[in-house]
């Protein structure tokens, strides 16, 4: 008999591994003995009759509220449940205990042939990072769920809960991100008159005021008084403009107000589509919560990571509630109460609406917004639910609510209409949203561009298989612009250190360009979203802390999109876009990691020359903003950043090495992933897996990948005594100066040759001409 498993398509090299055993066994006369009948000979436990057993009621979740005829369920513990091989007959055997406890299955028991994590990346060049990977229902490495920005002061869910261990740990790590305004401020503060006419509270005025947001923004100006007057809303604004505080302030005069009442269910839900982005939301409302008020909000972070059930109990006594949809999903689902509760909110908030709505992307989002709109059973049953009062505001926020951006990048599909102006973005937003007036208020603060008014954009154009080398030629370019050589007075805020996003399209590419970068003393640091959690927190972490000027701490961030919206990290200048982003939206909210809260930022697109014209056409579309039908679209034009070839060209040895040691360390550890997967993959199916064998067949493969195999078997082959003379060599070549010809001024390896060389030096004398980007103003 044979555990059930279903039906699995095997991959081709475990097909072959089974083949090859078959015809043995054929070849020797003798039958397989199924794989799992050993184990299940060896196992101590017991067949048995199911109503024998200790039922157990179970209490009804309350996504089952609306079935009807379905009376009740019960349960029972440690039964599995085998299925004959040869018959298809079911029976149930009790589990062995081990003090008094089930043992569970091995994970791999049930699926036997799941990719393991970095097999899966490593896998494959083409391994594309969606967002379907963002949302965090399925990932279950260690996590967080509340940060507290003032530990002695702010009430978190997290308290309430005891027994965290390093989930709680990895929580205070994450409240450490350093949103450099809302870190509690001690002094007096700043005037906040510029805030009064908003009628906010007094305590709301003095948070502010010790924040040193001494005037609202215009998002802010423009959506705080509608929202305290009551009215749903649609807010767009550009990148880093302050959305957050526009739906935050809001929230916490209610806050305030309901103080005094006996309130039953959380004053506001906040979905975001990245774990990052919710535990920064958190951030910053904690932070505003805990600098001015008498009495702070509660708020409880649902993300992936903690049990469902230690969520549940956290949001018990929530006010407030931040967290991605995949997880908030699955913890409301699952309780009791929990949705009825969550049906009584003041205020729903959809952040980065554009891409939580959007087709296909968060079908939780989906999933929660039917749960809060269902009927009671006590509401009149002739009403459908789309006309029925919400007590709650609906408010929806993103810098881009083009349905339009979302078209592909790449300048090869046409370009599908118009980009959607205003009303039909709210169209778009009433079809997927049960707002409860007719009308939400729309508000748009920049009708005519999303992009950061402190941006400069440019193009860099260079063919694929020089990339490498044009990304390192900017890099350096860009380092010494060390904010020491500016002015700097002790009693002003240490200024943060210049911050490089890259981002590319695949997480292989990261892990790639990641040890690329290291190998050439560059500080670089990778996020992904395959990484484990702890490891997320820790780059980000690392990227920004406010004072890391040593070459030792990370100042590059290698990043899939995972980065690309909401975050806000202090000093970020530049955004590299090593690969086309995918679509017009990406390429917005990428950009926008810089350029933050009135200040100035560069954003750089590599771009192959063949793609050049598409990219201009539609990148012209984007600044145009759509509204008068792409009117205005041929006006804009990118400038181009033009490097000196020649002394690009004198880089090459030194990109030449990094890129081969870097690429024997992921062929090496791609290997050994490999190798244990199908060495598992052999034992599950009782075969004896040779290594060579499976090399000898890979190599007679031909077609589409071989030419990348034969690559990566070259680099596989790097022997230790190699690469240490081929890190001697590159060591060599970074510790020797590089001619940078006309200008007469050498180039050398780490930051601080560069910073020393670059001293006095004006635009245009270093790597060729670079007028117009204006690096020497970050
Ligand atoms: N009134 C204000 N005065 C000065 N700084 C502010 C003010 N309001 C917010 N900020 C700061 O501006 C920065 C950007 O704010 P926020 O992250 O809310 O931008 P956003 O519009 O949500 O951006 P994105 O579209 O990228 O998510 C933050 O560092 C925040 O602290």
């Amino acid at each position: 008999m044979a555990p059930d498993r279903g039906k699995r398509k095997l991959p081709p090299k475990v097909a072959a591994m089974k083949a090859r055993k078959r015809q043995r066994l054929e070849e020797n006369g003798s039958t397989p003995r199924p794989p799992t009948q050993k184990r299940q000979e060896d196992d101590a436990g017991r067949t048995v009759k199911l109503d024998t057993l200790q039922w157990k009621p179970v209490q009804m979740p309350d996504r089952m509220d609306d079935y009807e005829g379905f009376f009740g369920l019960e349960e029972i513990d440690d039964v599995e449940i085998v299925r004959d091989a040869n018959d298809g007959t079911t029976s149930y055997r009790t589990l062995p205990r081990e003090d008094g406890v089930a043992k569970p299955l091995k994970e791999d028991e049930n699926v036997p042939f799941r990719r393991t994590e970095d097999q899966t990346s490593n896998g494959d060049d083409d391994h594309v990072e969606d967002w379907s990977g963002f949302s965090d229902g399925d990932e279950t490495t260690a996590s967080t769920q509340t940060t507290e920005a003032n530990p002695t002061r702010t009430r978190t869910s997290s308290q309430t809960s005891s027994n965290e261990g390093s989930s709680r740990q990895s929580q205070q790590k994450l409240t450490s991100l350093p949103f450099q305004n809302l870190e509690k401020v001690k002094d007096d503060g700043v005037n906040t008159s510029a805030w009064h006419h908003l009628h906010l509270s007094a305590e709301t005025l003095s948070s502010l005021s010790q924040l040193k947001f001494s005037k609202p923004t215009p998002i802010q100006s423009a959506s705080i008084p509608e929202i305290c007057a009551g009215h749903d809303l649609i807010g767009k604004a550009s990148t880093g403009s302050g959305k957050t505080l526009a739906f935050a302030i809001p929230i916490m005069e209610r806050f305030l107000d309901s103080r005094e009442t006996n309130r039953q269910a959380p004053i506001a839900l906040i979905l975001a589509p990245t774990r990052e982005l919710a535990h920064q939301l958190t951030s910053h409302i904690t932070a505003l919560g805990s600098n001015g008020y008498s009495v702070d909000p509660n708020i409880a972070t649902v993300t992936g990571g903690l049990s469902v059930q230690k969520q549940q109990r956290l949001l018990e006594k929530a006010d407030i509630v931040i967290g991605t949809p995949g997880r908030l999903w699955e913890v409301m689902s699952d309780s009791h109460g929990l949705i009825d509760k969550f049906k009584k909110i003041a205020f729903l908030v959809v952040d980065e609406a554009d891409r939580l709505l959007s087709q296909g992307h968060f079908k939780e989002v989906e999933e929660i917004l039917n749960a809060l709109d269902r009927k009671d059973d006590n509401s009149p049953s002739n009403t459908p639910a789309k006309t029925q009062l919400q007590p709650r505001q609906t408010l929806v926020f993103s810098a881009t609510f083009q349905k339009g951006l979302q078209q592909k990048l790449t300048g090869k599909s046409k370009p599908s209409g118009d980009l959607m102006n205003g009303k039909e973005s709210m169209e778009y937003l009433l079809q997927k949203l049960n707002f409860r007036s007719a009308k939400p208020k729309f508000i748009d603060v920049n009708p005519i561009s999303q992009m950061a008014s402190g941006l400069r954009e440019a193009l860099l154009e260079c063919a694929g298989q020089e990339k490498d080398l044009y990304l390192y030629a900017l890099l350096l370019l860009h380092q010494p612009h060390q904010p020491h050589q500016r002015a700097h007075s002790p009693s002003q805020p240490t200024p943060s250190p210049p911050r490089t996003l890259l981002f590319a399209n695949s997480i292989a590419a990261v892990r790639r360009l990641t040890p690329f970068l290291q190998n050439l003393q560059l500080p670089a640091l990778a996020l992904h979203s395959h990484m484990p959690q702890k490891a997320r927190l820790r780059s980000l972490e690392r990227f920004s802390a406010t004072t890391n000027t040593t070459s030792s701490s990370g100042t590059i961030l290698v990043a899939t999109d995972v980065a690309a919206r909401g975050l806000d990290i202090p000093g970020v200048q530049l955004i590299i876009h090593y690969h086309l982003p995918r679509t017009a939206d990406a390429y917005v909210h990428r950009s926008g990691r810089t350029a933050r809260a009135e200040r100035e930022g560069a954003s750089v697109l590599m771009c192959a020359p063949e793609e050049v014209a598409g990219v201009r056409r539609l990148l012209a579309r984007v600044h145009a903003g759509g509204g008068d039908g792409g009117k205005r679209a041929g006006k804009y034009q990118m400038r181009t950043l033009d490097l000196d070839r020649r002394v690009v060209a004198r880089l090459k040895p030194r990109v030449g090495l990094a890129k081969r040691l870097a690429d024997a360390v992921i062929a090496k550890e791609k290997r050994s992933a490999e190798e244990e997967f199908f060495k598992e993959a052999a034992e599950e199916l009782g075969v004896e897996y040779d290594s060579e064998e499976m090399e000898k067949e890979g190599k007679g493969k031909r077609g589409r990948g071989s030419g990348r195999k034969k690559v990566e078997r070259e680099a596989r082959s790097m022997t230790k005594g190699e690469a240490q003379a081929l890190r001697a060599e590159l060591k060599g070549l970074l510790a020797q100066r590089v001619n940078v010809g006309i200008s007469e001024r050498y180039l050398t390896s780490g930051r601080l040759d560069v910073d020393q060389l670059l001293q006095g030096r004006k635009n245009g004398e270093f790597l060729g001409p670079v007028e117009g980007l204006g690096f020497d103003g970050m």
